[in-house]
């Protein structure tokens, strides 16, 4: 293993290992710590951690677990992946676990950067942007666990850091690789060792990538992994064959979980499709008066691609969460989804869909996968994974993908991957 990455949330660590694979490295994503040394094939291996909002003790507790296991597998580069959004709060999660981080590994110079340019996600001047949105003008800034309520990346960093953080922007970016290497090595003099990177284009993430060979440390988003193949290529260091990918024959079904705005309008479209689609009502989970195994039964009586989902407006969620409160819904949810998952692959499966980062946490964990191998693309930040010999999977983050998501997954999962 050459790259060894930690990632803080379930979904956005497959999203990594997306880019990775794009970028010719044998990929495998570990849902928490292994205890077993990791196969001699793995090229980056990604402790997918779900650290993005426990309690910072805890959260820096995991990631340096992750770090000694990657350690002993011989990593010779560290990155540590959190959101394109940035979310964190005041206490951290991501200031504190980069500390914690840069102090094992005796890091003086780490650079900040969570830009995802295909995904909209910009830094530039210090500011984070989505879309042609500030952050905190984003909707971003009402996110219920870590609203990010300042675009500014090296206040919003300082107020969770001990350390000094300092700018790398557009204009030394443009420069080249020695130019933020020296500029770098200059905010190390002034006592700022954590960086925030500008980048807008995914020409500067390859710019950063070439600056950090070598580094013992580097975070951000899943972009800043675009350049960090090229460096252990140039050494020799890369299988020529690169990653390896089969698709899976067989039945296939999406469940979602998901309320962002981009699944919402992939549920619409498939329904549109004439897709079978059912609805789940929460008021009926949490009642019992529905269950895990009704929703299965259904699934696997239909042919096409069903989708089973609960995915619902903002006004419908805040409704149920103000009656029963927002932990007792989600989990009851999560456990509903992770049960149905169960239900399906015994029910024969093969082909799995989940759209949601928590949600694809809990079936991930339900089904008890320890080891996911990453494969080809399906949308930007979007995977197609293979979980196990007969069943493969694709884990969408709420955000992400195109409107025609469910179809075009069920398609690369299967023949066409
Ligand atoms: N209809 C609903 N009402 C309330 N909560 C819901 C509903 N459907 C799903 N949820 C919960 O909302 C959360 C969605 O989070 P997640 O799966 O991470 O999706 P995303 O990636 O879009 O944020 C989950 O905890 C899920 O169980
Ligand atoms: O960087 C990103 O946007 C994603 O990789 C990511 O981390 C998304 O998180 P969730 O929306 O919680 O899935």
């Amino acid at each position: 293993m050459l790259l060894g990455c930690i990632g803080d949330d379930f979904t956005g660590s497959s999203d990594l290992g997306n880019t990775l694979v794009k970028a010719g490295m044998r990929t495998v994503q570990y849902s928490g710590t292994p205890t077993d040394p990791a196969d001699p094939d793995v090229e980056a291996g990604i402790v997918a951690l779900k650290s993005r909002s426990l309690p910072v003790e805890e959260a820096v507790r995991l990631s340096l677990e992750a770090l000694e296991w990657l350690q002993d597998q011989g990593c010779q580069q560290i990155l540590f992946k959190y959101c394109s959004t940035f979310d964190s709060t005041p206490e951290g999660n991501i200031g504190p676990v980069a500390e914690a981080l840069a102090r094992e590994l005796e890091a003086d110079r780490v650079i900040f950067c969570p830009a995802f340019p295909a995904t909209g996600r910009t830094i530039y001047q210090g500011y984070l942007f989505v879309g042609d949105k500030l952050l905190n003008e984003s909707g971003m800034e009402n996110h219920p666990l870590t609203p990010m309520t300042d675009a500014d990346l090296r206040r919003w960093l300082a107020i969770q850091s001990t350390v000094g953080v300092g700018h790398v922007n557009a204009a030394t970016i443009w420069q080249g690789a020695d130019a933020v290497r020296e500029r770098l090595d200059a905010e190390a003099d002034a006592g700022n060792p954590f960086v925030i990177c500008d980048a807008i284009r995914d020409d500067d993430l390859l710019t950063l990538g070439r600056a950090v060979d070598g580094l013992p440390l580097v975070t951000g988003g899943s972009g800043i992994a675009l350049g960090l193949p090229d460096n252990f290529r140039r050494q020799g260091l890369l299988s020529p064959e690169g990653p390896v990918w089969e698709g899976q024959v067989g039945r296939v079904v999406a469940l979602s979980g998901s309320c962002s705005r981009a699944t919402r309008g992939q549920v619409a479209h498939h329904i549109g499709l004439g897709q079978p689609a059912l609805e789940i009502d929460p008021r009926e989970i949490l009642a019992e008066t529905f269950s895990a195994i009704d929703a299965a039964e259904w699934a696997l009586g239909q042919d096409g691609v069903p989708l089973i989902y609960s995915s619902a407006d903002p006004k419908a969620v805040s409704a149920i969460q103000s009656e029963y409160g927002t932990e007792t819904v989600a989990h009851a949810l999560e456990d509903f989804f992770a049960d149905v998952a169960r239900y399906l692959v015994d029910g024969g499966v093969t082909r799995l869909i989940t759209a949601g980062g928590e949600t694809s946490g809990a079936v991930v964990e339900g089904l008890g996968i320890s080891q996911l191998e990453i494969g080809p693309e399906i949308d930007p930040g979007v995977p197609a994974i293979r979980a196990g010999e007969d069943l493969v999977l694709a884990l969408k983050s709420g955000n992400f993908g195109a409107r025609d998501f469910f179809d075009k997954a069920a398609r690369m999962l299967g023949d066409e991957g």
